[in-house]
């Protein structure tokens, strides 16, 4: 499958660095405002292909989305430290409004996968302004989130993150949240695994992973200046369920009615296959968990009202 980057700054080069090396495309189109920029990261990943899967590699212009199964729009401006990702909406609404048009022209086919952030809120304008049905807009929502929680869930119990199935709901950003109630590690209900090992969920393990994965991005942002390997290989995961037509259940974002809301992207584990989004998945949740969910939803939903396009 041909896929594109739009935006080939750390996101969007870490994405075709993953993609290179998993396989998940067979064609590699990169974009970006800075023309030298795209062709530097096409000559840098194709130097991995020796390495990874077959994959032809190259910046072009938009014209050659042609024929593109997914394009990625990673593109705008990251968080400084301190700023949040809502903190951006203005800046990367913009950059989406002149963009995803131009996207469409090109390839009208393609799935729309985004990365930018406020990814719920540029999830929903771009749903706006493609026209594309919900279930061809995906965002990245928060299967890095999930990723975060379950590499925590792991270590403190001593199992692979593989072997964890547990999911951040509604916002990736500060209201997300952490579905402790359905959380499950091997066959086992989260707390039974935990209990059987020896390293039982207290209220401080809850507390630190929630904040291990709620202020992760705060944390490597003021370490390094920006997140990209979890996204990119997040981004490369999505393309290669759509790519395999795997039917693989994933957290990601996609604008669908919120029950008593309206019209809202945020993430739930979502069945992803050749045409997007396939199903949507609720897992059983506490009452306090239900809430923190509709007041996430209900932020995303003011937010994205507050946008004219
Ligand atoms: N969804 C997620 O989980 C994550 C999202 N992000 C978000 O991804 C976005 C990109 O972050 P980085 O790659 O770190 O930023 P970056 O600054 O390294 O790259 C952004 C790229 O977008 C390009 N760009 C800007 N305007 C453009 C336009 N009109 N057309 C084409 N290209 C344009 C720039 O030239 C630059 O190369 C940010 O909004 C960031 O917050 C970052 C990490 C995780
Ligand atoms: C920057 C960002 O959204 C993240 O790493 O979660």
């Amino acid at each position: 499958m041909k896929v594109g980057i739009v935006g080939t700054g750390m996101v969007g080069s870490a994405a075709g660095f993953a993609v290179a090396l998993t396989g998940a495309a067979s064609e590699l189109v990169l974009i970006d405002h800075n023309p030298a920029r795209a062709l530097a990261e096409a000559e840098d990943i194709a130097h991995a292909v020796p390495f990874g899967r077959p994959l032809v590699v190259r910046a072009g212009g938009y014209a050659d989305l042609a024929g593109a199964g997914v394009v990625i729009l990673a593109a705008g401006v990251n968080q400084s430290p301190g700023e949040t990702r809502l903190d951006l909406l203005a800046r990367n609404a913009a950059v989406f409004q002149q963009i995803v048009p131009q996207v469409m022209q090109a390839a009208p086919e393609a799935i729309l996968l985004i990365a930018t952030n406020p990814v719920d809120i540029m999830t929903d304008i771009t749903t706006r302004i493609s026209g594309l049905p919900p279930g061809r807009v995906i965002g990245s929502g928060t299967i890095l989130d999930t990723a975060r929680f379950r590499s925590l869930l792991g270590r403190h119990l001593g199992i692979s993150p593989q072997s964890v199935h547990a999911y951040v709901l509604g916002e990736h950003g500060d209201s997300e949240v952490l579905a402790w109630s359905a959380a499950r590690a091997g066959t086992l209900p989260l707390r039974d695994f935990a209990a059987q090992v020896g390293a039982p969920i207290t209220d401080a393990v809850m507390a630190e992973i929630d904040q291990g994965t709620r202020r992760a991005a705060y944390r490597i942002i003021e370490g390094k200046g920006a997140t990209w390997y979890g996204i990119g290989a997040g981004l490369a995961r999505i393309v290669r369920a759509i790519a395999g037509d795997e039917r693989a259940v994933l957290s990601v974002s996609m604008r669908a009615n919120f029950p008593g809301l309206g019209d809202v992207a945020l993430s739930v584990p979502r069945v992803l296959g050749r045409d997007g989004v396939m199903a949507d998945l609720m897992p059983d949740l506490n009452a306090g968990e239900t809430e923190a969910l509709a007041a996430s939803a209900r932020l995303l939903w003011e937010t994205a009202g507050q946008i004219r396009l």
